[in-house]
Order: C-alpha cells, then sequence, then structure tokens
C-alpha cells in the first residue's frame, strides 16, 4: 500500500508518543528468557522481528522462516547450533539469502558447531544439527557486523567452559556489543571486554527470578527527532518510555540533534524534544555512525530538509542491511532534488535549496526508509511506497505520525 502524505504542519501543543520496546533489547532478552526461563519481560517490542523471534523460539518445527529479520536470524543460528539432538534449517526472505552470515557460522563451527549451506555458501538458508559444543575459544573479523558477535555471547554462558572471542579488525557497532554484555551481567552471567578480547563465563546453574523492563526504542525516535527539527520553533514531542542511561547506542540522538537545533528533556521516563533555535544554512553536519548506524538515513534527510551540507562516514555497514542503504538513499534524495555523492562508507550530500514536490519514494523492503522520509511530509507533499514496511520495528508509525498532525491518504 502507497500512502501520500500531504503537506503538514505541527501545531505547538505538546503531543505524546508511546513508542514500542527496542527490537535489539528484546530480541536479545527472548534468547536469553529460551536459556534461562527464570527471566520474564516487560514492554516487549511488538515489531514483526521480535514477534518472529519469539514465535522461532517456541516452535518445535525443523523448518523456520524469519524473513527480514536480521538479528533474529543472527541469534537464532547460534541459538540452534546448541540445541542438542535437534535439526533445523532456517531460512528468510530474498534480501536475508543475500546478507552474509559466513563470518558467524565459520566462528560456531570454529567451536565444534554443525552447520551446512543449502544454497549459497555463505548466506542463508542454513541447515543446523545442534549439539554441545566442544571448543571455547573462537577468533572472528569485527568490522562487518556486531550481530555475529553478540549472537556468539548470549550462548557462550551455556557453553562448558564459556567463551573468549578474539575480535580482529576495528570492531564496528560496539554499543550493540555493550548492550548484550550489559544484559548478561544484569543477569549475573560474568564478562570482561578488554582491548580485542572478551570472555564470558559459565553458566549452567538457574538464576534468581529476573525481570526486565524493556526500555522504548531510541531508533523508532529518530523520526520524531527529525520532525521536531523540520518544525517551527517552539514544536515539541514528548516520547515514552525512556531513560537517560540507555543501553542503546542510538540514545547519541539527543546529542546529535542538538547540532539541528532540537534540545532533550529527560523526566520520568519520558523525552521532551523541543525545538529550540534556528540552523545557520551555512553550518555543515560531520558525523561518523559506526557506533550508530541505523539512524543515518534519520540524518541524511533531517540534513536535506534544512537545506544543510552533510557528510557521514562510518557507514561500512549500510550495504548489507535491509537494502543497500547508500544506494537507496542517494536514489531517493536525488528524486528530491538532492545532490548527493556516496562510496562504500560515506555518504555527501551538497546543501539544497529546493525540495520538489509530489514525489514518490522507493522503500526497498527497508522500513527505515519509509520512516525516515516520511518527515519530509513537513516540507512538500510526498509518496511513501508500500508503507507497510514499517512494520518491521515499527507497526503504530502511521497512526502515531497522524497522532502528532501529519494528513495521511
Ligand atoms: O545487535 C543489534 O541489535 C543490531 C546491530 C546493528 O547491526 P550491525 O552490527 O550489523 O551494524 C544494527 O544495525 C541492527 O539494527 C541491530
Ligand atoms: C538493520 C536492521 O535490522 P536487522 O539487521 O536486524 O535486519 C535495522 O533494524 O535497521
Amino acid at each position: 500500500m502507497d500512502i501520500q502524505i500531504q503537506k503538514s504542519s505541527i501545531d505547538n501543543i505538546l503531543k505524546e508518543i508511546e513508542i514500542t520496546g527496542s527490537k535489539s533489547e528484546s530480541n536479545r532478552l527472548l534468547l536469553l528468557q529460551a536459556l534461562y526461563p527464570e527471566i520474564s519481560i516487560d514492554n516487549l517490542s511488538n515489531s514483526d522481528d521480535s514477534v518472529l523471534m519469539q514465535k522461532a523460539l517456541e516452535s518445535k518445527d525443523s523448518a523456520i522462516d524469519i524473513h527480514h529479520a536480521g538479528t533474529a536470524m543472527r541469534f537464532l543460528t547460534a541459538y540452534f547450533s546448541i540445541q542438542d539432538n535437534r535439526e533445523v534449517v532456517i531460512t528468510g526472505s530474498s534480501r536475508m539469502k543475500e546478507r552474509p552470515i559466513k563470518i558467524l557460522v565459520d566462528a560456531l563451527k570454529g567451536l565444534g558447531a554443525d552447520i551446512g549451506y543449502l544454497e549459497n555458501e555463505g548466506f542463508p538458508p542454513l541447515k543446523i544439527k545442534g549439539k554441545k559444543l566442544s571448543n571455547n575459544k573462537v577468533t572472528l573479523k569485527a568490522n562487518v557486523s556486531s550481530q555475529y558477535i553478540s549472537a556468539l555471547l548470549l550462548i557462550a554462558s551455556r557453553l562448558n567452559n564459556g567463551m573468549e572471542l578474539v575480535l580482529e579488525g576495528k570492531i564496528t557497532s560496539v554499543p550493540y556489543i555493550k548492550m548484550t554484555l550489559s544484559l548478561l551481567d544484569e543477569l549475573g552471567i560474568q564478562t570482561e571486554f578488554k582491548d580485542n578480547t572478551i570472555k564470558v563465563k559459565s553458566k549452567d546453574a538457574k538464576l534468581q527470578l529476573q525481570r526486565f523492563t524493556v526500555e522504548s526504542d531510541w531508533s523508532s525516535a529518530s523520526y520524531f527527532y527529525s520532525v521536531v527539527a523540520l518544525s517551527a520553533i517552539g514544536t515539541q514531542i514528548k516520547l515514552r518510555s525512556y531513560k537517560s542511561n540507555s543501553l542503546q547506542g542510538d540514545s547519541v540522538l539527543s546529542a546529535i540533534y542538538k547540532q539541528f537545533g532540537v534540545e532533550t528533556t529527560f523526566e520520568n521516563n519520558s523525552i521532551t524534544l523541543h525545538k529550540s533555535s534556528i540552523i545557520n544554512s551555512q553550518s555543515r553536519i560531520e558525523l561518523d555512525l559506526s557506533n550508530a548506524p541505523d539512524i543515518a538515513q534519520t540524518i541524511s534527510v533531517t540534513a536535506f530538509g534544512l537545506g544543510l551540507e552533510c557528510n557521514l562516514i562510518g557507514l561500512h555497514t549500510l550495504k548489507i542491511k535491509e537494502t543497500d542503504r547508500l544506494v537507496a538513499l542517494k536514489t531517493e534524495l536525488e528524486k528530491l532534488g538532492a545532490q548527493v555523492a556516496i562510496t562504500d562508507k560515506a555518504l555527501q550530500l551538497k546543501p539544497a535549496t529546493h525540495i520538489k514536490g509530489d514525489i514518490s519514494i522507493a522503500t526497498y523492503n527497508d522500513h527505515r526508509m519509509a520512516m525516515a522520509f516520511a518527515p519530509l511530509g513537513l516540507k512538500t507533499s510526498i509518496i511513501i511506497e508500500n508503507a507497510d514496511v514499517v512494520s518491521k520495528s515499527y507497526p503504530q508509525f502511521w497512526e502515531d505520525f497522524k497522532a502528532i498532525g501529519f494528513i495521511i491518504k
């Protein structure tokens, strides 16, 4: 379903939105809950990816289809590798079959796992024969996706001798690794991350009953940051339920969006975003997003909407996400009149003086393409193709967008 967003504006009355739980925290906690049933989880994400993760963990089938859910694919590969005497085929969407998994599979095989490729070497679908893993030390490349590392860490405490991971190369998406380690620490699983080595102690005993409340999703909050940045001075939106000491790396939004004139106030488990200043059109946005890749699309579109120059680096993981996000961003921003240059890891946007109207934005089965471009409805009338892709991480997105004042047909 395509939708049309008419040129809209947000009034000055404070709007409040409750955003679903973090997809990253939820998918980790679901896997940990399968390993340690003493865990209970509040404010679980209602995203497609978390629903698919939960169903896969509950399923007794020998065939699992994880659709577009990358973290779920990687985490479940590790999980099924240690399910003794169970054989599973895990597959996904056609895009999932193009998203590399060899680094993780090689690491698991190094630990003793039995995993085979059913189509192309290095890519899903995989056939996994679960067994007890005999080794505990493995070396892997850390500059392609942190999801491989988190997948290993999540099962590490269930191995007889724990796990020692030696990470090669520049470690990417580090906050996601730290999130995994923090959750293990909260469970009383001992971990150590020093230089390029991570150690996790084995924990076979039962845990004390543990109740976790998932913080709301910061990547989803980015679209409201963009809305406030593109709105008039005085515009405010309140988002629940967030905290200042987040486990999510995308909470860096509160610092980044100051450059777009948006101030963030933390109070009683919520954040209020407030457009407090107009940004000089000569200013330039320069960011390294290797620790926060999921907000690259939002930031590029905000900068374009404000007519600012923007240079983003550290984008090397974007090519293997739901789509090649670098190419998708360039193609769709240029339809609107932008001038964009990309490499395999960087994006440069020239300051724009005009935004074309009634342009139809393709979304490439990527939720973040749909949500990142939507705030441009404050500047022009825009069409978002296959708008229901948002359900991958944020099923209520369009309802919430209407609730803050967007006119959607
Ligand atoms: O571990 C996680 O929950 C995630 C890690 C990141 O992936 P990469 O490490 O591949 O960049 C991020 O892009 C993804 O949306 C979620
Ligand atoms: C990259 C993402 O998800 P995944 O890798 O889990 O498919 C995302 O949500 O932006």
